[in-house]
């Protein structure tokens, strides 16, 4: 049988603020088709976590790898195969709901960029909402607006900051099974989230940090058994 390739790696990871050690000898792999949760509270290091892997925040020791190739925000590969939801304060102010996921299409180089972006805009029901600039949006629907900037564009790989915030009952529900589609179909996801309905629903493994030294993997509901990535 072929050997399976993470698409993410992480090793050993640290990264202290001043003093303050907030994640130390984080290691992960991501396969193709696994959803992966990172659970626990607030200010225990998710964000902090998750921007290393997209290559954001530098980490002190350790090292992050796409597809074997070191994590870059800026390396033209890595842009191409990763998807990100960090939050939703980065939009252009003089460019609207369809200009921004049309640009983002049409970077990327997706086919039939006209008909992806009309399909992305029915999905997050923001038709309506087409010909506003951001700053007109509610909280709700920027986020929609955020997460609709991920599925226009070709990925492997989904990174996620809480997608659920500001999302109504409706929208838990679409995002959860958007979510199922997408490692279904191969991706793989890392996401945090304190949505416990998504958590249950999208992840193959939930991994709860419980502080700087002692992240442990909590559950592994839908994945074959693994081991554990993240180190004790
Ligand atoms: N740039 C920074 N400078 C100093 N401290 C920081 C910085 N970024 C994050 N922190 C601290 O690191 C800790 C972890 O923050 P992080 O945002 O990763 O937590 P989180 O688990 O995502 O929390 P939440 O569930 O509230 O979103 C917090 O105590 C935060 O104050």
């Amino acid at each position: 049988m072929a050997k399976r390739v993470p698409v993410l790696t992480a090793s050993k990871v640290k990264k202290a603020f001043g003093p303050v050690t907030i994640v130390e000898n984080f290691s992960l792999d991501v396969f193709p088709g696994e959803a992966i949760a990172l659970t626990g509270r607030n200010g225990v290091g998710k964000s902090t976590i998750l921007r290393m892997l997209i290559g954001a925040t530098i980490p002190d020791e350790g090292t992050v790898e796409f597809e074997g190739i070191r994590m870059s925000e800026t390396n033209p590969e890595i842009r191409r195969g990763v998807a990100t939801v960090i939050d939703d304060l980065d939009f252009f102010p003089d460019l609207s709901v369809v200009e921004h996921l049309d640009l983002l299409a049409r970077a990327h180089g997706v086919p039939d960029p006209d008909a992806a972006v009309d399909a992305v805009l029915d999905e997050v029901q923001l038709v309506p909402q087409s010909g506003q600039l951001p700053g007109t949006l509610s909280s709700g629907q920027r986020r929609r607006l955020a997460l609709a900037t991920a599925f226009v564009r070709p990925r492997k790989l989904l990174i996620l900051d809480e997608p659920e915030q500001r999302l109504d009952v409706e929208g838990v529900a679409w995002l959860a099974a958007r979510l199922v589609a997408e490692r279904e179909r191969g991706l793989a996801i890392v996401m945090a989230s304190h949505e416990p309905y998504l958590v249950q629903q999208v992840a193959t493994r939930t991994v709860k940090l419980v502080g700087p030294r002692r992240p442990t993997v909590d559950a592994e509901p839908e994945a074959e058994p693994a081991e554990a990535e993240v180190a004790p």
